[in-house]
């Protein structure tokens, strides 16, 4: 999941079925007393959907029963990928985003919540009849059309003699029907395993919603064949891709089309896995794959390692100023033979006085402390038996390194 995700943390279910009835209607109690709905009934999914959309993007939408379900986890997750991808992308802050979506389905999903989440406008395409009228509803019940232009198009285009190219536009993004209508049923390569429609979504969605002649490839490449004459309009172009084995295709097709550069991602979403593709024609955008944190590929980070140093610990127990132990500790440290590379300026952290170092251990020098000072003193005893040896406090250094600041 993006870390940005709203939906890291799943929506509290016995919340939405208090404060919606309708979606109480879809709720049930488990022995545990935990609240859950059936994720392969299309009603219960499709409520879910609309009542996260009214609750947490102040969104009415009506979906219509036999069609594809658009959850808001994974259409989150390609948004978020989305803006991550237009940080790259050198663009005045005043200009505003302007993006395309090819198959916009029924309710103009990723155009209404980038409009309410980011004030994006929007260039929509869609091809069935039943998604175009709800979608356009959708954008007149919200207030929505000065943000999206909705175009009815037929299936056989996709960008070329669909939009405006006298408009510049920074992204186009398309979640595509994944599957080949030619083929006997929706089956992976090896046609050993149904691959699933729709997971997760009900399963209401339609054919001409699902599956296309050739697949998802296909789709794709038709898109690629129209990206190279709207290259000069169009700043990054993205798809979704449903299947990992379309992945290396595509990018093949990618190199022949001269694309400049190219990247892909994972959305992960629960047990739904889906990929994200983008491409540039632009010399001037170098696109590279961004593995947000928390999704699976990245370890996740150990937590920070805090230590309190008890103020018996300190001979000196009058001056615990914060540079005081800034000192000590910098001692403390480079009596270890650490390397202190750098001492940052004050900052204010949450109101609290804090200062940070950087520090690098070239060699472990800390374990066998107590071995150690026993040696020292024998040694320094006996070198300066003149001296008495001043009565120090145990500093407990056995511990783990700390880690870099
Ligand atoms: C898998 S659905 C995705 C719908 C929506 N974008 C979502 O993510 O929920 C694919 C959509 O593309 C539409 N479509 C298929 N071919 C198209 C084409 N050539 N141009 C525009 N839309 C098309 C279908 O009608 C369908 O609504």
């Amino acid at each position: 999941m993006h870390p940005r995700n709203p939906y890291q943390t799943p929506p509290d279910f016995k919340e939405l079925a208090l404060k919606y009835p309708e979606f109480r209607k879809h709720a049930k109690q488990k022995l545990t007393g935990k609240i859950e709905i059936d994720f392969k009934d299309a009603a219960a999914v499709r409520t879910l959907s609309t009542v996260l959309l009214k609750r947490d993007f102040n969104l009415d939408v009506e979906l219509p029963p036999d069609r594809l379900v658009p959850t808001l986890p994974l259409r989150l997750n390609y948004l978020l990928w989305i803006e991550d991808l237009l940080q790259m992308v050198k663009r005045a802050s005043e200009q505003q985003v302007h993006g395309i979506d090819i198959g916009t389905g029924a309710c103009c999903i990723y155009p209404i919540l980038a409009a309410r989440k980011n004030n994006w406008n929007f260039t929509a395409t869609e091809a069935d009849d039943v998604n175009y009228e709800c979608s356009l509803k959708t954008l007149e019940h919200n207030n929505l059309l000065s943000h999206v232009t909705l175009i009815k198009v037929t299936s056989d285009t996709m960008l070329n003699g669909n939009i405006d190219t006298s408009l510049q536009y920074d992204f186009t993004m398309c979640n595509p029907p994944f599957f080949d209508s030619d083929s006997s049923g929706p089956k992976s390569r090896s046609e050993k395993r149904a691959l699933p429609i729709c997971p997760k979504s009900g399963g209401s969605a339609s054919v001409t919603e699902t599956a296309v002649k050739g697949g998802e490839v296909q789709f794709i490449k038709n898109l690629i064949k129209d990206c190279q004459e709207l290259k000069s309009s169009v700043k990054i172009f993205t798809t979704m891709v449903g299947h990992k084995s379309s992945l290396a295709p595509i990018k093949v097709l990618l190199k022949e089309a001269g694309a400049f550069s190219w990247c892909e991602t994972e959305f992960c979403q629960g047990r739904t896995m889906r990929w994200g593709l983008a491409w540039t024609f632009c010399d001037t955008i170098s696109l590279v794959n961004i593995t947000p944190a928390g999704t699976k590929s990245n370890a996740k980070a150990p937590p920070p390692l805090s230590y309190t140093i008890p103020r018996v610990r300190w001979n000196d127990r009058g001056d615990f100023s914060v540079d005081s132990v800034m000192t000590k500790i910098t001692e403390l440290l480079i009596s270890l033979k650490i390397e202190v590379r750098k001492v940052n300026k004050k900052k204010k952290n949450g109101g609290v006085e804090s200062k940070a170092v950087e520090f690098i251990a070239k060699e472990n020098t800390w374990s066998n402390q107590r071995r150690k000072r026993r040696e020292e003193k024998r040694r320094t005893s006996l070198e300066n038996d003149d001296q008495p040896e001043l009565k120090k406090s145990k500093i407990d250094t056995e511990r783990k390194p700390i880690p870099r600041q």
